[in-house]
Formats: C-alpha cells, sequence, structure tokens
C-alpha cells in the first residue's frame, strides 16, 4: 500500500481532477461521505456532533459530513474558522449549501470559547476538519485556543479527518498543539505522519478511505514509499517442496553467543529454522561450546577463535576459507560482546561475499569503521534500533527518532545497504531509495531477546536466497505478526521465545 507524503498526495488530487477530468467537488462529496459512513458504522443512532472546519478542502469535508450527518437526523452544530474569501470553489460550494440548509454555524473567535465549551461536552462525535495535509508552519490563532478547549472539554469520541490537526504530515511533528483523535479517517491511503512521533500518538485508530480515484491512477502516481504487508514480497515465500532436501533450504552461520549471552545466539538460530532454513551452524567462542552443547538439539556447532577473557577475536579461524562457501548468509552480532582486534575481525568477515545481517554488537563493531561496507557487493541487512542506528551515526538517540525516515533512507544509500530502523514504528530502506513502514507494530515484542529472534528470521531468509529488500520486509513482518500471535494471556507476560514458536503460525498468515 501506498504511503504519502502532503506533496504526493497534491499531486494526486490535481491529476485526478485536471487529467482524469473527476471534479474535486465529487472527490469532496465521497470524503465526506466515507468519513459520516465511519460515524454512523459507529453511531447508528442519531447523535449530536460538533464539527469544526478550517479554510482549506479539510473544511470542506467538514462541511459536507454536516449535511450528510444533519440528513440522518443529527443535531449538528457548525464551527468555521477561516475566511470564505479564501475558500476554494469546492470548500465554498459545501459551504453554501449548509447555509441554504440553514444548518446551525458559527464563526469561532477566541471569545467565543465559552459558549462551544458545553457542545463539546455534550457531543457524542467531534468531527476535526480544521487542517489536513495543506497545513503548513506553527499553527496561527485562533486554531491552538481551538485546539486547546476540545482537547480539554470532548466527553465524547474525537474523529480527524485526514490528518490530526496541528500534526505536520510529512515527519509527524507538533510545533505547538495538536488534536487528540480516537479515530482517523484518512483518504486514499495513510500518510506518514500516521506512523512518526508524536504526531502517530494523536492518530487514534487509523481507517483510511477510498474517495474514489481508481487504483490505476494511484498505481501510475506511485509513492516515494510504502507499508509493509505480504503483497510486497509473498511471492518469494513458496511452498516447501516434497523434492527439497535441507541443503535446498540454506545454511546460515550465526556469529554471537559470548560468555552469559549464550542465550542470544541459541534464539536466532531456533528463530531462523522456524523461518525454514534447511541448516544452522552457531558460531561461539571456543569455551561456550561445553555450554551451549546440550542446550540445542538441532545445531552444527562451531568454536571461534578467542581471547584469554573467553570473547571473541584476535582472529577468526584458520580454516575460515574453507569453510566459510558452506555457508549461504551469515548473522552477525546475537550475544556477540566485545571482540578484541574488532575491527579487524569484522572486517575480514565483511570482506567475503556471503549476506550478512548485523545486529547489536555486530552494529557496534561496524561503527568502528562504517566505510567497511562500501567495499562489499553482497547483500547486506541492519538492523539497529535507535541506539545503534546513533552510535553509527555518532549523533543522539534524540536525532535518529526525530528523523527516522531520512537517517534510514540516507544510511542505506550512502553505504549500499538495507536499513531495519527498528522501533514503532519500523522503518526499512534500501539502496535505490524505497522505504517501507511497518504498520503494525506489537508492544510485546519490546523485551530482551526479541532482536536476536528478528535477526534468525531476517537470515534465514538471506540463506534461502531472498533478496535483501524482501528478507527485511517480510523479516519485520513475520517478526510482528508472531510478537501479536504471541500474546495469549497478556502482552506484558510474552517472552522472546514464545515469539518464535509462533512464527509457523505467522507464516499461515500469509495470503
Ligand atoms: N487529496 C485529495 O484527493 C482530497 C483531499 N481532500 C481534503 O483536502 C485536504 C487538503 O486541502 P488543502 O490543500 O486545502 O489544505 P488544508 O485544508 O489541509 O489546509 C489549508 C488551509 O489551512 C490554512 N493553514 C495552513 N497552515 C496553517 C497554519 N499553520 N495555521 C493556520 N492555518 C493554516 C490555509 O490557509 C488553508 O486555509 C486534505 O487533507 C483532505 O481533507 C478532500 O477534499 C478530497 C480530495
Ligand atoms: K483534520
Amino acid at each position: 500500500m501506498h504511503l504519502y507524503t502532503a506533496q504526493e498526495m497534491r499531486d494526486l488530487d490535481q491529476y485526478t481532477i485536471q487529467e482524469v477530468g473527476i471534479p474535486g467537488v465529487v472527490l469532496m462529496e465521497n470524503a465526506g461521505r466515507m468519513v459520516t459512513e465511519e460515524i454512523l458504522r459507529r453511531h447508528p443512532h442519531p447523535g449530536r456532533a460538533v464539527i469544526l472546519t478550517g479554510g482549506g478542502n479539510n473544511g470542506g469535508d467538514g462541511f459536507v459530513i454536516a449535511r450528510l450527518l444533519w440528513g440522518a437526523g443529527w443535531d449538528v452544530s457548525v464551527w468555521i474558522t477561516g475566511t470564505q474569501e479564501k475558500m476554494s470553489a469546492e470548500t465554498a460550494t459545501n459551504y453554501h449549501v449548509c447555509r441554504r440548509l440553514q444548518l446551525p454555524m458559527e464563526h469561532f473567535t477566541s471569545d467565543k470559547g465559552d459558549s462551544l465549551s458545553p457542545l463539546l461536552q455534550q457531543a457524542d462525535v467531534v468531527v476535526d476538519a480544521l487542517l489536513g495535509t495543506g497545513v503548513k508552519g506553527p499553527l496561527r490563532p485562533p486554531y491552538g485556543a481551538l485546539i486547546e478547549r476540545v482537547n480539554r472539554d470532548t466527553k465524547g469520541w474525537v474523529l480527524a479527518v485526514d490528518t490530526p490537526s496541528g500534526v505536520e504530515t510529512d515527519n509527524g511533528s507538533i510545533e505547538t498543539i495538536a488534536i487528540r483523535a480516537d479515530v482517523t479517517v484518512s483518504l486514499v491511503g495513510p500518510k506518514w505522519c500516521h506512523y512518526l512521533r508524536p504526531g502517530a500518538e494523536y492518530v487514534g485508530e487509523l481507517v483510511i478511505a477510498d474517495i474514489g480515484i481508481p487504483k490505476e491512477v494511484a498505481r501510475k502516481m506511485g509513492t516515494s514509499a510504502r507499508l509493509n504487508g505480504p503483497e510486497e514480497w509473498k511471492e518469494f515465500f513458496l511452498p516447501r517442496s516434497r523434492w527439497s532436501h535441507k541443503g535446498t533450504h540454506g545454511h546460515l552461520l550465526v556469529l554471537g553467543g559470548s560468555k552469559g549471552m549464550l542465550g542470544a545466539v541459541k534464539m536466532s538460530g531456533v528463530a531462523a529454522y522456524r523461518t525454514g532454513v534447511g541448516l544452522v551452524t552457531l558460531g561461539v567462542p571456543e569455551s561456550q561450546l561445553t555450554t551451549l552443547g546440550p542446550s540445542i538439539t538441532e545445531a552444527l556447532l562451531w568454536g571461534w577463535p578467542e581471547d584469554e577473557l573467553g570473547q571473541f577475536g584476535n582472529d577468526i579461524p584458520v580454516d575460515w576459507r574453507e569453510r566459510s562457501n558452506r555457508f549461504k548468509a551469515m548473522a552477525i552480532g546475537p550475544g556477540l560482546g566485545k571482540v578484541s582486534n574488532g575491527q579487524e575481525w569484522i572486517r575480514q568477515l565483511l570482506q567475503g561475499d556471503h549476506p550478512i545481517v548485523l545486529d547489536a554488537d555486530g552494529l557496534n563493531l561496524l561503527a568502528l569503521d562504517p566505510s567497511l561496507l562500501k567495499e562489499r557487493s553482497a547483500p547486506t541487512i541492519l538492523t539497529p534500533h535507535p541506539g545503534e542506528m546513533a552510535r553509527l551515526l555518532n549523533t543522539s538517540v534524540q536525532e535518529v527518532e526525530r528523523f527516522r525516515p531520512e537517517v534510514a533512507k540516507e544510511w542505506a544509500h550512502t553505504y549500499g545497504v538495507t536499513v531495519v530502523l527498528k522501533g514503532s514504528h519500523t522503518v526499512i530502506a534500501t539502496p535505490d531509495g524505497r522505504q517501507w513502514v511497518q504498520p503494525k507494530a506489537s508492544p510485546a515484542l519490546a523485551k530482551a531477546g526479541s532482536g536476536d529472534v528478528l535477526t534468525g528470521i531476517i537470515g534465514a531468509l538471506l540463506a534461502r536466497g531472498w533478496t535483501s529488500a524482501t528478507a527485511a520486509l517480510a523479516g519485520v513482518w513475520l517478526h510482528n505478526s508472531a510478537g501479536e500471535l504471541a500474546v495469549t494471556s497478556s502482552s506484558h507476560s510474552v517472552l522472546a521465545t514464545d515469539v518464535i514458536q509462533c512464527i509457523g503460525d505467522a507464516i499461515q498468515l500469509i495470503d
């Protein structure tokens, strides 16, 4: 599914009106009707609605909603912000219709706040049709005062048309204040701000409304970003052939599991098996083999050179070259810990042509010299959380969080890698400039071990021969779905190992 910026939305809108010939007033009618249907679905009996309209086309949608609710027997009260002279032709048309029908309408000014408050308190629904994708810069008066009152006095629920007013469409920032919506009905498709904080926290439940722009037209116009879902990659998830054998499904080497962190490498390995890989080898510091061995049945184990502290390092195994071609892909990082002579260690591993997924301490080693990535031609996926991304960029977590899409895109492009920037919502960026957002974010995944599971899933898909883009996308989706399925009682109680158990059920959900 397409994910829109304000400009992409405007371009599609203009193209549909000017080139396809569907009049703007028809699109506005459709938008208003879809939002009204959503209100009536939630509140089928006539109730009380306060409709707040701004001076742009978002406000125009509000006039349509007012008329339709009024027609359905609702008690409506329309509060107008913005002047009639500046209304677009479509908005003015709908404003005049409301006038002729003698709907109760008032112009909101700060001194009228006290007359609005009782209406907000009595309303079953408050419709925010103040500002949509056309908002620019800090809110001008009286929007701030109005929004403050809505957030304070509303007792029923608030529905935002397209975006909660006060939220910047492209980056989710809020300069002053924003409407706290219970439901946001986004027209045509989702917008970036629905997934970027702080704006995303004001969206409530997100509903997408089709306003009659032909799908072919939307596809032709396209967007630079999309939402992650099975339709992006499911064609690669082929049924397991009865003629296949373990070698058909790839061999993954997972490097990690230093002293005290063996659980991490084990979880990655089991998650990889659950994702369908044929064979997993766990490479751990030599002294850890005796501890790890009895606790995992299916994986092959390989003891790696270690220093006097029992950490990886100093060198990679002498028979690395000869053994490395058995593996189809590598996952480096789960429970890796510190690596002595780490920069040289990671350099040698990155030099090869294995597809690699790097996580956790693997990323911290990479942070010593990220330019190593530029010499690689094989697929590479980085799965940093914001803290690891900040370390790679030598910046703060706050900066990373503020510019999530930009950071992921820039890194993917500069270093020719696929970046999976974790967090709500995970952003995936590929070297060719494409981006995806993971629309669902299971809170059950916010727990130790969760990243190791994701690394294992992605590693498995790389070992099965998937491209880095498809492996990252499918991996993130399967991980989240397994996280959701793992919640049998409370999302507080889910363990990373529960998530692993649910990978098979998540695969079953791919339609
Ligand atoms: N994209 C589409 O295909 C369609 C879009 N429609 C609606 O049109 C909206 C976009 O319409 P517009 O482009 O007219 O934009 P908006 O209605 O979102 O905002 C423009 C209005 O807000 C004012 N404004 C902008 N920044 C402000 C600020 N910081 N403080 C105070 N006032 C500010 C402008 O002066 C103008 O009056 C969408 O969000 C959607 O609701 C629908 O009518 C149907 C079709
Ligand atoms: K709005």
